[in-house]
C-alpha cells in the first residue's frame, strides 16, 4: 500500500506567523517549496526572476525571526520580494503579477501591511529604514526596521546618505546587505570589488564566530566567561570593515542559503540589545539559486518572459522591427565612428540601453558607473568641459533622480552633454515607479535644454545625428521602450535643423501637433477625421524646446483647432504651445485648443496600449477630443465633406 504523499507545508502557511509556528528543522523543506512556487508563478506571468530564487531562504529566515510586519521588513527595489509576496498572503495572487489589475511587480504599501514601504527604484530602502526605526525609537516602541539592499543598490549615493545618518536609529535598525555579486549585469566598481575582497578574505561567518565577535563587544567579566570558552578559542578573528567604520556593526559574511547559518544569526542579531549602533549584516547569495536553467551570472535570468518550467525555455514572440534601443545603439556606433569624441555613459543599464553594444564596439569610450545616475549626470558634464561629446544615456524614470544634476551641472553651465532617454512614456508591466512620464515637462521647463522626441525608429537615428552634432549646449532625445513603428531605416542619420518641426499631412480645419510616438495614432486619427469630413493636417513637432513658433503659429493660423498630443504628463509640451499661442494673443480668437497627455495621477500598471487607450492617447481618443471639441458628434464616417 502507499502512504499518501503529506500536504506541502506552503499550503498550511498562509502568513508569517504559520511559518513561526514551524520547527527550524522543517525551514528548509519549506524554502525549496516557497521556491518552486515563484517558478510555478513566474512561468506563467514572466518577470522579475533571478533576484526572488536567490532571496529564497533569506526571505523565509527574516519573516521566521522577525515579528513582521509590526518589525518594517522594506525590501529594495522591490524586484526580489516575489518570495515575500508568496508568504505574505498573496501566493494565490501571485499569477497575476505585472498583469493588469494584478499583483504589483514591487512593494507597494496599497498591496499588503507586509509592504511597509514601495519601491521600484533602488538604493531608498535604508533610508525609509531609518525613518522607521527612529520613529519606533521616539514613540518609545519596541519594533526594528530591516532594510534589504543588494550589493548592487548599495553602490548609489543614497545608501551612503543613509549609512552616514544610520547611527540615530540605533539597534532598531538592521541592514541586509544582500550579495550576490551581480546588478542587472555584472556588479562594477570599486564597492563592488571591496564586497567581493571582505567576501574572499573571510570564510562564512558560522554562529561559533559570530559568538566570538559578539563577546569582544561584551563587558568585560562576561566576555572574560566567554572568551574562556572553547567556541571562543576556535573561532576566527575578524576585522573591522567599511560598515563599521560607518558606525554600523558588521556581521559575516554569511551563505545566505544555509539555513542552519541564517537562523541562529538573525535570531542573535534581533536580540543583541546590548548592541547600541545599527547592524549590516552580510549575506551571501547566488541570483537565480536553485533553478536549473537560470545562470547567475547571465544577466538574461534577471527578468525572464514566460517560460517552459521543464526545458526553461522562453515563450518571446518574434520581434517585427528593431527595438528603438537597438536603433539608439546603431546611431550611436555610426556616429562614434565619424567622431571619437563621442563618449557612452549607463548607470548600470548596459543592456537595457543598448550600451553594451556599444561597448563592444568601443570599450575605452563606454562607462558603467552602477547605479548612480546623479553621478553620471555630472561625470558627463565634467567629461564635456574638456570637450568629449558624452551621451548620457538613461531611462526616462531614473534620470529623475538626477535632476539637480542636469539643472546645476549642466544647464545653468550650458554644457554640451547629450542625454538619450530611453523608456520614455509608458512602459507597462513596470507600472507607476517605471512610467518615463515626466521628463519633456522637467526638462523642457530648463534653460538652455534641447528637447526632442522621436516619432518612429527613423527619427531617432535623425536625432542621434542632430545630437553628435549639437555642441552649443544640452540636447535630449526621447524614444519609447520597445520596437519601432516598422518604417524604413535610413543608413545614416541626418542632422536636422534645431527647434524645426515638419507637417506630415496638409488640411484645413483641424491641425494634429504630434510629439513623439504618438504620430502614429494621429495620422490615423486624421485618416479617420477625413472620412468624417473634416479636412486635417498632421505635423510632429519634434522638438518640444526650442518650439517651433512658426509651425504652430501657422497651424493656429490656418485652422479651426489644435490639438497637441503628447506620452508625457501635464506641463509638457501641450503647456508650452498653449502659453506660447496665450502670449502671442492667438488663443485671443475663434481658435480652440486641446492639449492630450498622460492623466494627472499614476496609472497602474497595466499593457502599454490599454494604458494609452485609458489615457485617451489613440487614434480613437484623439478622433473623440476633436469631436467633442468642435461640438460635432453628429459627424459620421460618411458625413458630408463641406461640413
Ligand atoms: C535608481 C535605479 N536605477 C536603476 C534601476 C534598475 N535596476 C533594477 S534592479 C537593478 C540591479 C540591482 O542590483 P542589486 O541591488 O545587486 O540586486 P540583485 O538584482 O542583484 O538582487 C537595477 C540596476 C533601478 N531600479 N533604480
Ligand atoms: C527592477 C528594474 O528597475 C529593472 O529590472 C526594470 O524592470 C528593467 O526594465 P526594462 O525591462 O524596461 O529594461
Ligand atoms: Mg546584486
Amino acid at each position: 500500500m502507499t502512504s499518501r504523499p503529506e500536504t506541502p507545508l506552503l499550503d498550511k502557511i498562509t502568513k508569517p506567523a504559520d511559518l513561526r509556528k514551524l520547527e527550524k528543522s522543517e525551514l528548509r523543506q519549506f524554502a525549496d517549496e516557497l521556491r518552486q512556487d515563484m517558478i510555478s508563478a513566474v512561468s506563467v506571468t514572466g518577470g522579475h526572476f533571478g533576484a526572488g530564487l536567490g532571496v529564497v531562504e533569506l526571505t523565509t529566515a527574516l519573516h521566521y525571526v522577525f515579528n513582521t510586519p509590526e518589525d518594517r521588513l522594506i525590501w529594495d527595489v522591490g524586484h526580489q520580494a516575489y518570495p515575500h509576496k508568496i508568504l505574505t498572503g498573496r501566493r494565490e495572487q501571485m499569477r497575476t503579477i505585472r498583469q493588469p489589475k494584478g499583483l504589483s511587480p514591487f512593494t507597494k504599501r496599497k498591496e499588503s501591511d507586509f509592504d511597509p514601504f514601495g519601491a521600484g527604484h533602488s538604493s531608498t530602502s535604508i533610508s525609509a529604514a531609518v525613518g522607521m526605526a527612529v520613529a519606533n525609537k521616539m514613540d518609545g516602541k519596541p519594533g526594528k526596521a530591516i532594510a534589504v539592499i543588494g550589493d548592487g543598490s548599495i553602490s548609489a549615493g543614497m545608501a551612503y546618505e543613509a549609512m552616514n545618518n544610520a547611527r540615530e536609529a540605533g539597534n532598531r535598525l538592521v541592514v541586509i546587505l544582500n550579495d550576490n555579486d551581480m546588478s542587472i549585469a555584472p556588479a562594477v566598481g570599486a564597492m563592488s570589488a571591496y564586497l567581493a575582497r571582505v567576501h574572499s578574505s573571510k570564510s562564512f561567518l558560522s554562529v561559533r564566530n559570530w559568538m566570538k565577535k559578539l563577546v569582544d563587544k561584551l563587558p568585560r567579566t562576561l566576555g572574560d566567561y566567554f572568551r574562556r570558552s572553547e567556541e571562543y578559542a576556535r573561532g576566527i578573528a575578524t576585522g573591522g570593515t567599511l560598515f563599521d567604520e560607518l558606525g554600523l556593526y558588521y556581521v559575516g559574511p554569511i551563505d545566505g542559503h544555509n539555513m542552519d547559518h541564517l537562523i541562529p544569526i538573525l535570531e542573535n542579531v534581533r536580540d543583541a540589545e546590548d548592541q547600541e549602533s545599527p547592524i549590516l549584516v552580510h549575506v551571501v547569495t547566488e541570483k537565480g539559486h536553485g533553478h536549473p536553467f537560470a545562470d547567475p551570472h547571465q544577466e538574461k535570468y534577471h527578468a525572464v518572459a514566460k517560460f517552459d518550467v521543464v526545458t526553461g525555455e522562453q515563450q518571446k514572440s518574434a520581434p517585427k522591427s528593431p527595438t528603438y534601443t537597438n536603433v539608439y545603439a546603431e546611431a550611436l556606433i555610426q556616429a562614434a565612428e565619424k567622431d571619437d569624441k563621442i563618449v557612452a555613459i549607463t548607470a548600470a543599464m548596459p543592456s537595457g540601453t543598448g550600451l553594451d553594444k556599444f561597448g563592444k564596439a568601443f570599450p575605452e569610450r563606454t562607462f558603467d558607473v552602477g547605479i548612480a545616475e546623479q553621478h553620471a549626470v555630472t561625470f558627463a558634464a565634467g567629461l564635456a568641459c574638456e570637450g568629449y561629446k558624452p551621451f548620457a544615456t538613461i531611462y526616462s524614470t531614473f534620470l529623475q533622480r538626477a535632476y539637480d544634476q542636469v539643472v546645476h551641472d549642466v544647464c545653468v553651465q550650458n554644457l554640451p552633454v547629450r542625454f538619450a532617454i530611453d523608456r520614455a512614456g509608458l512602459v507597462g508591466a513596470d507600472g507607476p515607479t517605471h512610467a518615463g512620464s515626466f521628463d519633456i515637462t522637467y526638462l523642457a521647463s530648463l534653460p538652455n535644454m534641447v528637447v526632442m522626441a522621436a516619432a518612429d525608429e527613423a527619427d531617432l537615428k535623425h536625432m542621434i545625428a542632430t545630437a553628435a552634432a549639437y555642441d552649443d549646449g544640452p540636447i535630449a532625445v526621447r524614444y519609447p521602450r520597445g520596437e519601432g513603428m516598422g518604417v524604413e531605416l535610413p543608413k545614416e542619420g541626418e542632422k536636422l535643423e534645431i527647434g524645426k518641426g515638419r507637417i506630415m499631412r496638409k488640411g484645413t480645419k483641424v491641425a494634429l501637433l504630434s510629439l513623439g510616438a504618438r504620430m502614429a495614432e494621429a495620422l490615423k486619427a486624421a485618416d479617420e477625421l477625413e472620412s468624417r469630413g473634416l479636412s486635417t493636417t498632421v505635423a510632429d513637432a519634434r522638438f518640444a524646446k526650442p518650439l517651433d513658433t512658426g509651425l504652430v503659429n501657422d497651424l493656429a493660423l490656418g485652422h479651426d483647432l489644435v490639438v497637441t498630443i503628447e506620452e508625457g504628463s501635464i506641463g509638457g509640451f501641450g503647456s508650452h504651445v498653449s502659453d506660447h499661442l496665450c502670449e502671442t494673443g492667438l488663443m485671443d480668437g475663434p481658435l480652440r485648443l486641446r492639449t492630450m497627455k498622460l492623466p494627472d495621477e499614476f496609472q497602474e500598471h497595466g499593457k502599454p496600449d490599454e494604458m494609452y487607450a485609458d489615457a485617451g492617447l489613440t487614434a480613437d481618443g484623439i478622433v473623440e477630443t476633436v469631436l467633442k471639441a468642435l461640438q460635432r458628434n453628429d459627424l459620421s464616417p460618411a458625413a458630408d465633406e463641406s461640413a
